[in-house]
């Protein structure tokens, strides 16, 4: 029988469709306009070369893909998730699979209270209907505890599974140098912020997610085929077991794209971030320079990435929901129903043998058991999207796990100048000797393969300072860097005192998140100081050789809790750099032009302060006040040549 169409064709229909079509076309002029005018700006941007960069490498191998690879992947990730078979993420997993259970037996006892409702409704026994009404009133607290108690133990899961799996990475990040090398010696990841927080997060919800959109749907699956094979027979059941084969087949393959456009935006939101952190960060400067409106458009034109990368995939998904919606849900409901249908409409089934009235029951029981298996295939079927959003995550943080292990076993990838491909790093040697620094014919390379100086050998003993000087970029920092174990060896021998015994203090000293006591003793904590014996006394004793007791006063005492970065100003904060030196009075300190922004008489002061407690010092400075305070010159040419002499009355003095 032809279907007529024409019967639709009613007013409030008309007027329906043709406001829905007015929406579309309006939104279709305006998104139109809006990306004509950001075509002209961004033409404008590109004029005036505006853009921002992130150097991630794009590897195009690395599309997430639902293979063998993947569940490898996802299985070391669950590991570290799941550490035992014994623990309590294993509990909470149980009790999730149990609460689902628990469900599943609701459901089932549920359809059979309706049906004993309206059977009684229908048959008019108004003893049996209030007796099913007290029933289903009586267990409505257990299935509110069921469900609320399968919640509880999705949210523990997945507490458990975030902790497990963060701690398990921050413990290789802050292992070490593995931050610094992360960002200065290798280019494979860009933004390990996003990735150790929002990522790790995503990638913990999609698995519990999918734990029990799988394990729900196959429980429900198995309990309605066994039922309703029993009451239908095998053909009706095999009949919805081929279509979910068949239409989990269909689906995989039409959302392939869905894992790596999840990574792309995942990559997008990141830079995004990045981008806004470093206005935060370096908000002085920009605010000094005037630079909103050049920063206003670099986090646009990061900005109108993302945005354009979600409406790409926001678009992509619409058009996958309409055949996952058909296929999944609306096509798996018509299966059931002919499934449904082929008992009843038999000639010699033993349904057709009860009257209407049991039949009426049967359907009705049956009808809502195969209503609820169409669903759960769908949840199976719509699994699916999660497995490959899942895929798009698991990529993300195997990556970063990788690139974490590769870094602390002294792996590195980085893009090397033309003609350093001999350059090995960590090919030299390091020896732990206290009161010695010596360099023994170790080259100055940059991470990237740049020889500053091809070896240097120098050897200086406690007691000798000395002062580092020559150009701008001649390597003065770099050979610190490599001193201090942030930079590979490419060769040589380094001997150095152990960690702990050589102190760093930058030009732009770190102050720590705490109170002004943990400013001076950082990175020690609290306890640690006073276990070593440095009681405040002692701690007001630093500060006042380098001229800052008055902090305390203006602060509020030790225990004063600030943003120091931003509190203190730039030769305060050089100055708390000093009393940290001394705090620590390690055999050497290396003093990175770390006086630049103090007084000159203080600064002697601290300089002679240094040299009564014993602490060697190898400054860098272009200062020629600090001469005076040195034994020994290291002049590096700038050329790759360097010297190395004492200080003596006619020595030439560089700096200003
Ligand atoms: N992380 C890095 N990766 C690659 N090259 C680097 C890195 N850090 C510094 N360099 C390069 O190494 C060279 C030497 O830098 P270094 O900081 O040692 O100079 P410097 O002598 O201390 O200069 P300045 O007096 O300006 O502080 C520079 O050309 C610099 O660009």
């Amino acid at each position: 029988m032809a279907v007529s169409y024409s019967k639709y064709l009613t007013r409030n229909n008309v007027y329906a469709a043709s406001g829905v079509a007015i929406a579309l076309w309006i939104i279709y002029r305006k998104q139109k306009r809006t990306s004509a005018v950001r075509g002209n700006s961004r033409k404008k941007q590109n004029n005036e070369e505006i853009h921002y960069m992130i150097t991630q490498k794009t590897n195009k191998k690395k599309k997430p893909q639902i293979d063998a690879k993947f569940f490898k992947q996802l299985r070391q990730l669950l590991r570290i998730g799941v550490p035992k078979w014994i623990s309590t993420e294993m509990g909470y997993m149980l009790l999730v699979a149990l609460s689902l259970i628990g469900r599943s037996v609701c459901d089932l006892w549920m359809i059979h209270c309706f049906s004993q409702i309206e059977s009684a409704i229908v048959l008019m026994d108004q003893k049996s209907f209030y007796k099913s009404i007290f029933d289903y009133g009586i267990a409505m607290p257990l299935v509110s505890i069921i469900n609320n108690m399968l919640k509880f133990a999705v949210g523990e899961l997945k507490i458990q599974l975030r902790s497990n799996v963060t701690t398990h990475l921050y413990d290789y990040y802050l292992k070490k140098y593995t931050y610094y090398h992360m960002s200065n010696l290798d280019n494979r990841i860009a933004n390990p912020d996003q990735l150790l927080t929002t990522d790790i997060d995503k990638f913990c919800e999609c698995v519990t997610e999918l734990y029990c959109n799988v394990t729900k749907p196959l429980l429900d699956i198995i309990i309605y085929v066994s039922k309703l094979n029993t009451n239908m027979g095998i053909n009706s059941v095999g009949l919805m077991t081929g279509y979910l084969i068949l239409a989990g087949f269909v689906l995989t393959y039409i959302r392939k794209p869905i894992a790596h456009l999840t990574a792309n935006e995942q990559k997008l939101e990141g830079e995004f971030r990045h981008v806004n952190g470093r206005i935060i960060t370096y908000s002085e400067e920009i605010a000094f320079y005037h630079g909103n409106v050049k920063e206003k458009m670099t986090v646009l034109a990061s900005f109108n990435k993302l945005i354009t990368h979600i409406r790409k995939f926001l678009r992509f998904k619409t058009i996958i929901g309409f055949f996952d919606n058909i296929i999944a849900k609306y096509f798996a409901l018509s299966v059931g129903f002919i499934a449904m249908s082929l008992p009843f409409l038999s000639d010699n089934h033993e349904l057709t043998k009860l009257d209407v009235a049991e039949r009426s029951k049967l359907y009705y029981q049956n009808g809502s058991m195969m209503v609820r298996l169409g669903q759960a295939i769908g949840r199976l079927i719509l699994a699916g999207r999660d497995l490959t959003k899942l895929a798009g995550y698991t990529v993300r943080v195997t990556e970063l796990q990788n690139v974490l292990i590769d870094l602390n076993d002294g792996r590195y990838q980085k893009d090397m100048v033309p003609g350093s491909e001999h350059l090995r790093p960590n090919s030299g040697r390091l020896i732990f000797k206290n009161n010695i620094i010596k360099f023994d014919k170790v080259p100055v390379v940059t991470p990237n393969g740049d020889v500053l100086i091809k070896e240097l050998s120098v050897e200086i003993y406690s007691g000798m300072n000395v002062l580092v000087c020559g150009p701008n970029g001649a390597g003065k920092s770099s050979i610190f860097r490599i001193l201090g174990e942030l930079w590979p060896l490419f060769g040589g021998v380094l001997t150095k005192p152990p960690r702990g015994k050589l102190f760093y203090v930058p030009q732009k000293p770190y102050m720590s998140l705490g109170n002004l006591r943990d400013q001076i003793i950082y990175p020690h904590s609290g306890s640690e100081a006073l276990r070593r014996g440095y009681t405040d006394s002692r701690l007001e004793g630093y500060l006042k050789n380098v001229h800052l007791e008055y902090l305390l006063e203006r602060e509020g005492g030790f225990d004063a809790v600030e943003d120091w970065l931003e509190v203190l100003s730039g030769g305060e904060k050089q100055r708390i750099a000093m009393a940290r030196l001394f705090y620590h009075a390690p055999e050497f300190a290396i003093l990175d032009e770390c006086t630049s922004a103090v007084a000159l008489d203080v600064e002697e002061s601290m300089y002679k302060y240094c040299k009564e407690v014993g602490i060697t010092l190898l400054t860098v400075s272009h200062r020629k006040s600090l001469w005076q305070h040195h034994e020994y010159a290291l002049y590096l040419d700038g050329r790759g040549d360097y010297s190395f002499k004492p200080i003596e009355e006619g020595t030439e003095k560089f700096g200003s």
